[in-house]
Parts: C-alpha cells; structure tokens; sequence
C-alpha cells in the first residue's frame, strides 16, 4: 500500500474534517502517500486532487464542512464514468480510497470496489440513516444545533403562550426529529415512520393544553409534510397561536461535538487499517461503542427502524 485516496461525498457533515485528519495522519504515519479528491467523486473523474501531507490537515478538527469539499456526482449513476474513474485512479496509482459519506456515497464505492480499486466507506452523514452503524458523523453536533435553536423558540413560544412547529432534517429517517423531541420537551413528533395524522396530533395538543400547559413544541421531520400547513391546522382547530419554523442547513455547519470529533477520528484511523489489511468493499460501524466493518452491499439491505421505546415514553410523558 504506497498511496491512497480520500473524499467526502453527498451532503456535508461536522465531523468530516476530523475524519480527513485521521486518514491523512493514519496514512502518513504508516509510509502510505494520501492524496485528497476534491468535491467527492467528481475529484477522480476530473483528477482533481491535492497531495496531502500534516499540514493540509493542520488546525482542522474543530472545524465543521469539509476542506475536500463535498458534491453529488450524477456521473457516477452511470457505468461509464464510473469505468472512468477507475481508470483515473490507477493512472493516478491509486491503491485504495477512502469514501467519507452517507449510504448513496457507499454505492459508489461498492461499485469502484467491484472494478477493481479497495475501498472503504466511512459513514459520514447528519441524517444517522445508515443501518449498519449505530451512529454517523455529524448526527449528534446537528442535534445539538437543533436543542440551541428549538431552546429559543420555546422561550418565545413560553413568552406569547405560543405553538411552534419545528421542521429538522433528516431525509426520509425520524433520528434527528426523534431524539431533539425528547431533548426539547417537544409534545408531539412527527415523521415519516410514524405519520401522525394533523387530527391526531390536535387531539394530542388538546389534551396537554387541558393539563395546564400553555406552550407546545412539535417537531416535523423533513419529508412528513408542510410545517406552514401544521400549524395552520393546529391554530384553526385549537385557537392557540402557532407558528412555523424550518431549521434548514443550519442544521449541516458548526464546529463538531466531542463525540463526532472522537468517532471521526476513531473511523477515518479504522478505515485505512482495513486497507493495510487488504480489504476492500467495507464499511466501517459502530456496534455497541465498538468499531466493527461490513460488506458494502450487506451494510447497504440493513434496516434501521427508529426506536419506538424512545417514541412512546416521549409521548408518555409529553403533557
Ligand atoms: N446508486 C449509485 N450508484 C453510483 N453512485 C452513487 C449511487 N448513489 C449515490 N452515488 C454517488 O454518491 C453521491 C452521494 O449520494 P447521495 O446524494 O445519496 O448522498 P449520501 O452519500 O447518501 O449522503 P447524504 O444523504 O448525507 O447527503 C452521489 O451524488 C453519487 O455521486
Ligand atoms: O444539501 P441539499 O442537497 O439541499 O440536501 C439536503 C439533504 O441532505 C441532508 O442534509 C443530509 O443527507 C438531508 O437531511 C437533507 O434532506
Ligand atoms: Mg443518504
């Protein structure tokens, strides 16, 4: 193993840097030469890449995006480019390459993997919607981001006896929506795994307004349904004032936590171990605080049902 790629693909993440950091001093650390792609796979179709040595990678683990850039290649749906970029990469003398992103970037690495170039998928994504590991970069500084914003709604909300409805990200998984409910004291969550219905959720309001409360937050995970329209509903059938709000990307940028500096850390170090092993095709996980790695395609059927214990003691004691 004499040179190595890494990237980050698909949406950015806090923590990516961090996970950049790791590979680039694994690989040095190791006699391997990293080189750094630029704007995910697009990087390797264009041979756009930076020679990475300790001071490209200097001064950066605090801080949130990525220094390689990040892109969603639409080339790389089709075989061609693909075949391209393999190609690149050997030209290049490429021997591995380390994919930093969420389950769409893993299908290109499985992909170059089965022409031919190991490569090892990092799980770097806000939206925590890979099921093959238990926790992906960036997930838990969005959440924080969400608690601060979500807090100072609530004070508003306390202020005018107010309801406010809160879209968060998380593409088509109710992660984020469901553990910043319980972190805000939300009264209501709703996502596309549970999909509440607008009369459900009036009803429920209802109910807790009757037990005294006077300001409610609900969190609507993205994909569910309008924000604006809820709380249109909500202020048309209850009579409390309610207002909507859509976090937004503020949700992808910050300085990372603790835990996404440390598990990035953790994870762009296993990935280049496992290319020092000669393997190719793997994810890196985590299970239970441990590092595990799987088989791409295997990771990519896994299911990652959101964790209906969570959800019902959160409706349990919402009033
Ligand atoms: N089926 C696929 N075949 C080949 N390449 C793919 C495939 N799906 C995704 N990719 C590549 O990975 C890139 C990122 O994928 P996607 O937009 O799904 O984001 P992601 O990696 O899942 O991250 P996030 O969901 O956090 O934004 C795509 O733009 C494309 O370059
Ligand atoms: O940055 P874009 O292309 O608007 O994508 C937004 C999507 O990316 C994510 O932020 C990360 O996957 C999702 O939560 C969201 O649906
Ligand atoms: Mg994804």
């Amino acid at each position: 193993m004499k040179k190595i790629g890494v990237l980050t693909s698909g949406g950015d993440a806090p923590g990516m840097n961090a996970a950049i950091r790791a590979v680039v001093k694994t690989a040095i650390a190791n006699g391997i030469q990293p080189i750094g792609f630029i704007k995910g796979y697009n990087g390797i179709l264009e041979k756009n890449y930076h020679v990475m040595d300790r001071e490209s990678v200097s001064g950066i683990i605090h801080s949130g995006g990525t220094i390689l850039k990040t892109a969603r290649c639409m080339e790389f749906y089709e075989a061609s480019y693909r075949e391209k970029a393999f190609h690149n990469a050997k030209e290049i003398g490429l021997d591995g390459l380390v994919v930093i992103g969420g389950d769409g970037s893993y299908r290109g690495a499985g992909y170059l993997s089965e022409l031919g170039l190991p490569c090892i998928g990092v799980p770097g994504t806000i939206d925590n919607d890979i099921a093959s590991t238990e926790y992906t970069i960036g997930y838990d500084t969005a959440m924080n981001t969400v608690v601060e914003c979500v807090d100072k709604l609530n004070d508003t909300c306390q202020s005018h006896e107010r309801c406010s409805v809160v879209e968060v990200m998380g593409r088509h998984a109710g992660h984020i929506a469901l553990n910043t409910g319980i972190a805000t004291g939300a009264v209501q969550i709703i996502t596309e795994e549970i999909p509440t219905p607008i009369d459900d959720v009036v009803e429920n309001v209802k109910k807790i307004r009757e037990s005294g409360k006077d300001h409610f937050i609900v969190i609507v995970s993205e994909g569910y349904g309008n924000p604006v329209e809820i709380a249109t509903q909500i202020q048309e059938k209850t009579g409390i004032d309610s207002r909507a709000t859509i976090l937004g990307h503020v949700q992808r940028g910050g300085n990372p936590t603790l835990k996404d500096r440390v598990n990035a850390t953790r994870m762009g170090y296993y990935a280049v171990k496992l290319l020092e092993e000669g393997k190719t095709n793997r994810v890196v996980a985590l299970q239970q605080g441990n590092l595990v790695d799987y088989d791409i395609q295997e990771a990519l059927k896994m299911k990652k049902p959101l964790d209906m214990d969570l959800y019902n003691m959160m409706m349990e004691i919402s009033f």
